[in-house]
């Protein structure tokens, strides 16, 4: 089937295009490279870098490639960032999710796979995380993402168009083979700075906050690896096109590891020190996240099989140690 990947030249969008490829379908990327690599797209995939709000470029996609479904990452998507650039934020993943899902319902494409994120619940009332529980985000990232949730919700009642809402916990991993990884620029993400600091690019990790309402006083998150997040998309596709119900879906182990507790996996791995130091806390972050993804396990069949942190951590090091320099 051809497949719209919207920001496949990202980090888990370039994941999904090899994936999609592996399993016979023909992804086609859009991508504007604001944050994402030319690279990390194999040079036999159909490649289009232009903006999701373009409509006149998306319409043109669209009609040369019959579309049969899209896979939507483009975004703006770090917290901290969020919390300081709310405009950017809105923008880039309200105004123009808004123009580009606008466009795929005049031209007649019904199936949609969406990048939403843990970030909508905000902080948890209970964990792990259900799909109906409350959604409260306590950051600006969030807040954009459940607001394209509420806008798909809305246009799946009126119009013949179907989603799925991925709501992904923290992201991670890389091919097991170490050709593509994560490579974000400026890097924000604790597991690649972690290995920054393994690669001797860094001299030390700060840890954001020691005194959250955690065992350990740090941060509580639910990583899946990339590979994972891939699977789920198909997935996903696959269930709306055989007239599955839009709705959210977690995307998650249902396992909490703190930052104290990334960072000595990450020292077993590596094999190195890994210094830290104790910072301030982030604004918009969230104590503890963890997923129950029984829905998506039962709904999508979906299997994660990379749930290990220490191998995901371990695929992550081996893109680092690669590429120290990312796709440069
Ligand atoms: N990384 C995570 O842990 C995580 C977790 C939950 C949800 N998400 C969501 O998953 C998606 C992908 O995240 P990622 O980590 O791969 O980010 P990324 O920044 O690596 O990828 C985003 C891609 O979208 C492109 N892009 C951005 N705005 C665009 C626009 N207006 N038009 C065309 N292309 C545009 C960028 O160039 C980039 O290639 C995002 O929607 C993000 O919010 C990520
Ligand atoms: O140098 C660092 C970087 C991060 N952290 C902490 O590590 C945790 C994970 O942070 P990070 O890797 O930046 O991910 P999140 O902020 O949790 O956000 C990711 O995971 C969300 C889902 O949970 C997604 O929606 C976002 O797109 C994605 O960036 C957080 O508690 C941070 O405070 C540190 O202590 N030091």
């Amino acid at each position: 089937m051809n497949i719209l990947v919207t920001g496949g030249a990202g980090y888990i969008g370039s994941h999904t295009v090899h994936y999609l490829l592996q399993q016979g379908h023909q992804p086609i990327v859009l991508d504007n490279l604001s944050t994402g690599h030319r690279q990390a797209v194999p040079s036999t995939v159909p490649f289009y870098h232009g903006d999701i709000a373009d409509s006149a470029l998306v319409t043109s996609i669209i009609d040369r490639h019959q579309i049969c479904g899209v896979i939507h990452f483009a975004a703006s998507s770090l917290v901290g960032e969020s919390m300081i650039d709310p405009a950017k934020y809105f923008e880039n993943n309200v105004v123009k999710t808004i123009l580009f899902l606008n466009t795929l319902l005049k031209t007649g494409v019904k199936h949609l796979v969406f990048s939403s994120t843990a970030a909508v619940y905000g902080e948890p009332r209970q964990l792990p995380i259900r799909e109906e529980d409350l959604t409260e985000p306590t950051n600006v990232y969030g807040q954009t993402k459940l607001m394209l949730e509420q806008v798909m919700a809305q246009y799946a009642r009126t119009y013949d168009f179907h989603y799925a809402a991925l709501r992904y916990f923290n992201a991670c991993g890389a091919l097991p083979d170490g050709s593509i990884g994560e490579d974000h620029q400026p890097e924000t993400h604790l597991i690649p700075l972690i290995l920054q600091v393994a690669n001797g690019r860094r001299d030390h990790i700060t840890i954001y906050g020691q005194d959250y309402p955690t065992p350990d006083g740090t941060c509580i998150r639910d990583y899946i690896h990339v590979l994972d997040l891939a699977e789920a998309h198909l997935l996903a596709l696959q269930y709306l096109w055989n007239g599955g119900e839009s709705g959210p879906f977690n995307l998650g182990n249902g396992q909490g590891f703190s930052v104290q507790e990334v960072i000595s996996l990450a020292r077993q791995v590596t094999g190195h020190p890994l210094p830290v130091q104790i910072g301030p806390r982030r604004p918009g972050d969230p104590a503890r996240l963890v997923a129950a993804a029984e829905k998506a396990r039962q709904v999508l069949s979906w299997q994660p099989r990379y749930p290990d942190l220490a191998a995901m951590v371990a695929s992550a090091w081996a893109w680092h140690r690669q590429h120290p320099d990312g796709f440069k």
